[in-house]
């Protein structure tokens, strides 16, 4: 291992997973190998700030964070600032930055990959100076995301319970105005959905053309909710009917909307929005990968 000092992030209330088992365990690992272990659990409070006086002050030269997306998002605004690999447990709900990446299920390969040398360069979408590693949407996804945040069932479970109530209380669709580098529109949708991957943490593959490392995002214009279609996503079908979603790939962009629109990034809910700006930062963070 080229490395000497491993700063481990955890989020003690993601997800179900047992946080104790994955400490034990990269603990363990890193200690046969003679290398340094921190641990830092987040509270909540200041936590960006925390890690990057930890990663100065202990000369922290790998990252491991295990939590959910949040939480590799909160931990990824501080590495991407650094030439260090970040590695990355999978220890939240729906972990839709894993699922794009291919992470593997089993706790000790995600620890030997979280360890490993092979890396993705990762661009990062900037969205009103929010970072996002994955997907950000505005719309029905973000309203359901707020529900769960406000509700007390954790995991896939409590996504679950909250999609009733929030398809019933939702005003859908929303109108946008769309304007990239290369066009501009007016759209009418359920969801406007700003990818730099393919997937949503459910498997869903509503991008299938995307890349997460190509210097391009795409927006995805969802024109109805459709059983059908969606289910053609989670099958993972390559060609999606353009009257359910449309494609349109940029580098720059900015979305108005006509009434303030649920907005979310990387599964955290932000608040209610009428304008996005949004723009791609090529190959700026390196995640380990299998
Ligand atoms: N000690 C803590 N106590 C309470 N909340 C915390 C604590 N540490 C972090 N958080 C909150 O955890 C949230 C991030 O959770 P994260 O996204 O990692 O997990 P998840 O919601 O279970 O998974 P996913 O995003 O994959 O669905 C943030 O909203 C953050 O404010």
């Amino acid at each position: 291992m080229n490395f000497k000092e491993v700063l481990l992030v955890v989020n003690p209330i993601s997800g179900d997973t047992d946080k104790k088992k994955i400490i034990s365990e990269v603990q363990e690992k890193l200690k046969k190998e003679e290398i340094g272990f921190h641990l830092y659990t987040t509270t909540d409070e200041n936590d960006r700030e925390k890690i990057k006086s930890l990663i100065d002050e202990k000369n922290i030269d790998r990252v491991i964070v295990a939590g959910g997306d949040g939480t590799i998002n909160l931990v990824a605004e501080t590495v991407k600032d650094y030439e260090l690999i970040l590695g990355v447990i999978p220890a939240g709900s729906a972990n839709g930055l894993a699922v794009n990446l291919d992470l593997p299920d089993v706790l000790e390969e995600q620890i030997d990959t979280a360890l490993g040398n092979s890396h993705i360069n990762l661009d990062i979408l900037c969205l009103n100076g929010i970072i996002c590693l994955h997907m950000s949407d505005l719309g029905i996804n973000a309203e359901l995301i707020k529900n769960y945040e406000t509700s007390s069932f954790r995991g896939k479970f409590g996504y679950l319970i909250q999609s009733i109530p929030t398809l019933i209380q939702s005003e859908f669709p929303f109108q946008f105005k769309i304007e990239t580098e290369k066009c501009t529109k007016d759209a009418s949708a359920v969801l406007l959905g700003f990818a730099n991957a393919n997937k949503y943490g459910t498997g869903a593959n509503v991008n299938p053309k995307g890349s997460p490392d190509d210097g391009i995002f795409e927006i995805l214009v969802f024109k109805k909710l459709s059983l059908g279609d969606i289910l053609k996503t989670l099958r993972n079908e390559t060609d999606l009917d353009p009257d359910f979603v449309e494609i349109i790939p940029a580098t720059k962009a900015r979305v108005t909307c006509l009434k303030p629109v649920s907005f979310q990034v990387d599964g955290e809910y932000i608040g209610k929005e009428t304008e996005i700006e949004i723009k791609i930062l090529p190959e700026k963070l390196s995640i380990a990968i299998p």
